[in-house]
């Protein structure tokens, strides 16, 4: 990457990027960048191309142009999903995929099995260290007193939050959580909100999301998408006061 305009502490920097389904432009020359150990929101209308920026991201959706830098030299879009995940990029979809029959504990243990060496997984050896990773896992994500709950039990918010867990035990660099408040309590909103502030000091996480008393409660940077470019950016309060974003939620 040789743009002089790029700090340091970039992350993740997307340069011109475009997808287009048949002729229509998902993404058109989307640009923009991460920093490291930064939280950050990004709105839109439907239809914005938010979906489609984290395909591209992640390595699900190849773009016809651009690139997507990770730690300004590599470039995400030559490689697969399982490779980006690999290289710390986790992604956290709306529903989650929780299983109900096994504990918070089973469910945090089967998600740190899935980075251990198959022959330690094939054996079951815990190790202490590990053991210590999880505990300290359900403390952020506020279900230490939840240990020996089944899945099926949690409320659609901590289920929400363990799936959180799940991928924090991944050890990802660069988080991508896809709509966390939907279908949650005001109270649990605010905790994820929280929670999600808590992550971004030990790295990067970019959230996308509808709920705007929920963007509010992130205290971030926030960015407008519209029709696969960048509209606006900065606090909510300023992006909430740019005209062209108020045309386009009023559908103008
Ligand atoms: N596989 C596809 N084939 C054709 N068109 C697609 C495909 N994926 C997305 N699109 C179109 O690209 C545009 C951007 O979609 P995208 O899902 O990225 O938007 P979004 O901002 O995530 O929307 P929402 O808030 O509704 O989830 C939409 O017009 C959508 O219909």
């Amino acid at each position: 990457m040789v743009d002089k305009h790029i700090p340091n502490d970039t992350l993740l920097y997307l340069n011109n990027v475009t997808v287009s389904f048949d002729g229509f432009r998902a993404l058109n020359e989307l640009s923009f960048m991460v920093r490291e150990k930064e939280l950050s929101a990004i709105i839109g209308p439907n239809g914005a191309g938010k979906s489609t920026m984290m395909d591209v991201v992640t390595g699900k959706t190849r773009p016809d142009s651009g690139e997507v830098f990770f730690h300004g030299e590599v470039d995400l879009t030559r490689y697969d999903e399982t490779e980006v995940a690999n290289m710390g990029i986790g992604r956290k979809f709306q529903k989650p995929s929780v299983i109900e029959s096994l504990t918070v504990w089973e469910n945090l243990e089967l998600a740190l099995a899935g980075r251990r060496t198959p022959f330690a997984s094939m054996f079951g050896a815990l190790s202490s260290k590990g053991a210590r990773r999880i505990d300290e896992v359900m403390e952020l994500i506020r279900l230490s007193d939840r240990k020996a709950w089944l899945g099926a039990s949690l409320s659609h918010g901590q289920k929400q939050w363990l799936e959180i867990g799940m991928l924090l035990l991944q050890e990802p660099e660069l988080l991508l959580v896809d709509e966390p408040a939907a279908g949650m309590t005001d109270e649990e909103t605010f905790r994820t909100a929280d929670l999600l502030r808590d992550l971004a000091r030990e790295r990067s996480v970019v959230v996308v999301e509808h709920d705007m008393a929920f963007i509010r409660a992130l205290e971030c940077p926030v960015m407008v998408l519209h029709e696969g470019s960048v509209l606006a950016s900065g606090s909510l309060d300023h992006v909430q006061q740019n005209q062209k974003v108020i045309d386009v939620y009023l559908g103008r």
